[in-house]
């Protein structure tokens, strides 16, 4: 894709069978559908691979993943998890360099799909320089494999859609969380990843292209997405990784943007624009244009989780009523499910369908959106 400017969201593609199959060349649709098959084959590679021998050697100091794009998003998620119960730090790396604390005492967790993406592979030489425990996921073969292999340390094989890292979320995060797993930072079994599978398998159904926009929650949220400029926030660490996921899947898959946050902090800064120049209805827009607005509008999505701290309810309910007062639209996706990864799957595998269908909405192929592989060869000449 050279550019989708100016580009129309057509509601009619999002049941127009022919047109989903002929819109996406790819199979995107298809690749979210397999979300449940691919969370039980990482579970599956996670344990073949030894993971769980990591805890013989005792707990480490921290946990370090390392990654980047929507393979950083893996270490955010264990963040997620272990923020409040774990009885040590998780910190997501994203670009060259690890910290200068970082050494042998802790666990550097590399994943990179490609396996080749300059940054990640940058911090995982540093880390074998560094004498740190190593754990790699990603495609076999590659330049992060070769460290990891030279460390000593499991690698995890990710094989997935060649060239669409962030087609699923759920390859990349399994290690790193039975990494955690291994050590007693956080606790999982088989039977939560089953469970997350289940999840997925049932939103998969609710989403199928065949199933028409106003039952369908996927197209339902693409439509709402579509045409505003979207504020998403989460109110819980969970929620707010799956707030990040929303605004980076809409920048991948359909070259949208979006601003993304978590309550409580969002509401000392992003709410400045309901009052700002894009919130509300445009009052210098002409009543006669086809199209009302004259321009996009911001619109509020809350990814809400069942577990909030108490003032976040209050702060999300204010921030809600706000926002109405003022004219800018409110979505609240609540993440039903009794433990976190569950919830994470509710909202996670509803953003995948949704900004796939946004992207179809608007006539773009949700394979094709090439710049980041432009920048990327730019820097590497
Ligand atoms: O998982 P990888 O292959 O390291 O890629 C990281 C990120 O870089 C990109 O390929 C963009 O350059 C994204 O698609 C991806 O999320």
């Amino acid at each position: 894709m050279t550019g989708a400017g100016g580009a129309r969201f057509e509601p009619d593609r999002l049941d127009d069978q022919a047109y989903l199959v002929e819109g996406d060349p790819s199979g995107m649709l298809r690749t979210v559908a397999s979300s449940a098959a691919e969370v039980r084959t990482a579970y599956r590679a996670a344990v073949e691979s030894g993971l769980a021998r990591i805890g013989r050697d005792g707990r480490p100091r921290a946990i370090v993943v390392a990654g980047m794009g929507a393979s950083g998003l893996a270490g955010e998620v264990l963040e997620a998890l272990c923020r409040y119960g774990a009885p040590g730090p998780v910190v997501t790396v994203r670009g060259y360099r690890l910290p200068g604390w970082v050494g042998a005492a802790d666990l550097v967790v590399a994943v990179s799909r490609s396996g080749t993406t300059e940054e990640t592979v940058a911090v995982t030489a540093e880390a074998v320089r560094r004498g740190c425990g190593l754990v790699g996921v990603g495609a076999p073969d590659t330049p992060l494999a070769a460290l990891v292999a030279r460390a000593g340390g499991p690698y995890v094989p990710v094989g997935g859609v060649a060239g669409r890292p962030e087609a699923t979320l759920w390859s990349l995060m399994v290690p790193p969380i039975l990494a955690a797993a291994a050590f007693g930072l956080v606790s999982v079994d088989e039977d939560e990843f089953e469970s997350v599978a289940r999840r997925l398998e049932d939103l998969a159904h609710r989403c199928r292209p065949s199933s028409e926009s106003f039952i369908n929650p996927g197209k339902t949220l693409a439509m709402e997405l579509a045409g505003t400029v979207p504020v998403v926030w989460g109110t819980s660490p969970m929620a707010a990784v799956a707030a990040h996921l929303l605004a980076a899947r809409l920048g991948a898959y359909a070259g949208y943007p979006a601003i993304w946050g978590e309550l409580p902090e969002a509401a000392h800064n992003q709410i400045g624009t309901f009052d700002g120049p894009l919130a509300g209805r445009d009052i210098f827009a002409d009543p006669f244009a086809d199209e009302p607005g004259g321009g996009p509008r911001l619109r509020l999505f809350l990814l809400r989780d069942v577990e909030e701290h108490p003032q976040v309810t209050r702060s999300r309910t204010a921030a809600v009523r706000m926002a109405e007062d003022r004219g800018v639209p409110v979505s609240e996706i609540t993440a039903d499910g009794v433990r976190p990864l569950e919830r994470l799957a509710a909202l996670a595998g509803l953003v995948d369908y949704a900004t796939v269908y946004l992207a179809l909405g608007y006539g773009i192929d949700p394979a094709s959106v090439a710049v980041s592989t432009e920048l990327r060869a730019r820097i590497s000449q």
